[in-house]
């Protein structure tokens, strides 16, 4: 195997597709709140306008006031960059806008009119479960100050058929939003079992559980820039189990297949929570050692070897296996882990040359 050619190929950086879609989510918020803090202005613009054309200036007047207040918070969140806070504060702005509107009746008393559009909104940005408790709580108090007699503020007259309709009204489209909201969670949070799952799948060697070799080159880039940084030292074992083809030839290949798993299973438990063992190939295993030189890679190198080695008396059949190392250790100078990987492989192709069951790191 051409260890030197493969380098060759570049890897992208490691991203976690679940983590990639929760981010995705957030940035639909806040993109959301993007939308939501124009179409606040565009609404409140064109109300303005219309108030002044009817000759209520000072309407007109308070509405261009919150329309440039919502202008401002759109281009300060624009200088500042989108957060996580971006959502409460275009929350905190359209409920002003609304308990504005529903205390003064906007224009021709349509201000209770747009509140409908809180309901979207509100869902958008928080959520169905939270958008559901702060949509519950401005119908409650909604409720309360059409309701309450003489509410103080309350200056547009809505009669009461309006009144019942308009909270009816909202309460529908509210349990609705938030319905088809939490069926869109779901089946979100579904697609991101399936990608774990997937990404399990294709991270993960079907016949040992060690990581693959996909994963292994994930895991090697991973170590090398933590390694550039830190300046720190790592090591790689490369190892082949011996004469495996006459295992199989002799005994089956299920019974190879057995020896593969067990092979895996001494590899994993005689190595560290920090180290990866992969299946490199067939019959051939990576470990990647971090904080280990050169001299600690072979010295745990040979303790492998030892265990496979006693792996022989645990079958009733007569077999012998053994397996060949080949340590290296990593230059954190070096770009790519081409030469890392060749050494690691020229070495053990010598511990085979040289009757195998051996371990070569020099
Ligand atoms: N049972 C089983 N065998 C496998 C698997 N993957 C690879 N092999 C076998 O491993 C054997 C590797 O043979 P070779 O490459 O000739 O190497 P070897 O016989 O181990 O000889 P040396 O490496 O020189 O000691 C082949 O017979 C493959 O079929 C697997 O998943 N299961």
């Amino acid at each position: 195997m051409n260890f030197a050619l493969q380098s060759q190929q570049q890897f992208q950086p490691y991203t976690d597709p679940v983590a990639q879609a929760r981010g995705l989510e957030l940035r639909r918020r806040i993109q959301a709140s993007g939308y939501m803090l124009i179409f606040a202005l565009a609404i409140t613009g064109a109300m303005g306008v219309i108030a002044l054309m009817g000759g209520d200036v000072f309407l007109a007047g308070t509405l261009f006031a919150v329309a440039a207040v919502i202008l401002l918070s759109y281009i300060g969140v624009n200088i500042a960059g989108p957060s996580r806070k971006t959502p409460l504060l275009v929350g905190a702005l359209l409920l002003v806008l609304y308990f504005y509107l529903l205390l003064s009746g906007g224009v021709n008393n349509t201000g209770l009119m747009w509140a409908v559009m809180l309901v979207p909104g509100f869902i958008n940005l928080y959520g169905y479960k939270w958008g559901t408790v702060t949509l519950t709580c401005i119908g409650g108090a909604t409720a309360l100050i059409l309701f309450y007699p003489d509410f103080p503020g309350l200056q547009a007259h809505y009669d009461t058929g309006h009144r019942a309709r308009f909270i009816a009204i909202f309460g529908a489209l509210t349990a609705l939003t938030a319905i088809l909201d939490s069926s869109r969670h779901q089946t979100q949070q579904m697609l991101h079992m399936l990608t774990a799952e997937l990404e399990n799948h294709a991270s993960t060697d079907a016949l040992t559980g060690l990581a693959n070799r996909r994963e292994a080159y994930r895991a090697i880039d991973e170590l090398e820039r933590r390694n550039r940084e830190l300046a720190g030292r790592y090591s790689v074992l490369i190892g082949d189990l011996d004469s495996f083809k006459y295992i199989n030839d002799t005994h089956g290949h299920s019974f190879g297949d057995q020896v593969l798993k067990d092979v895996a299973e001494v590899l994993r438990s005689n190595t560290r929570a920090d180290d990866m063992v992969a299946r490199w190939g067939g019959e051939e295993f990576l470990i990647l050692l971090p904080n280990t030189d050169a001299a600690g890679g072979g010295i745990l190198a040979e303790k492998l070897r030892d265990r496979v080695e006693a792996l022989s008396k645990q079958y009733p059949q007569d077999v012998n296996i053994s397996i060949s190392f080949g340590v290296a250790e990593g230059n954190p100078a070096a770009v790519g882990h081409g030469q890392l990987l060749a050494q690691a492989d020229a070495r053990m192709y010598r511990a085979k040359n040289d009757g195998r069951n051996r371990v070569v790191s020099a």
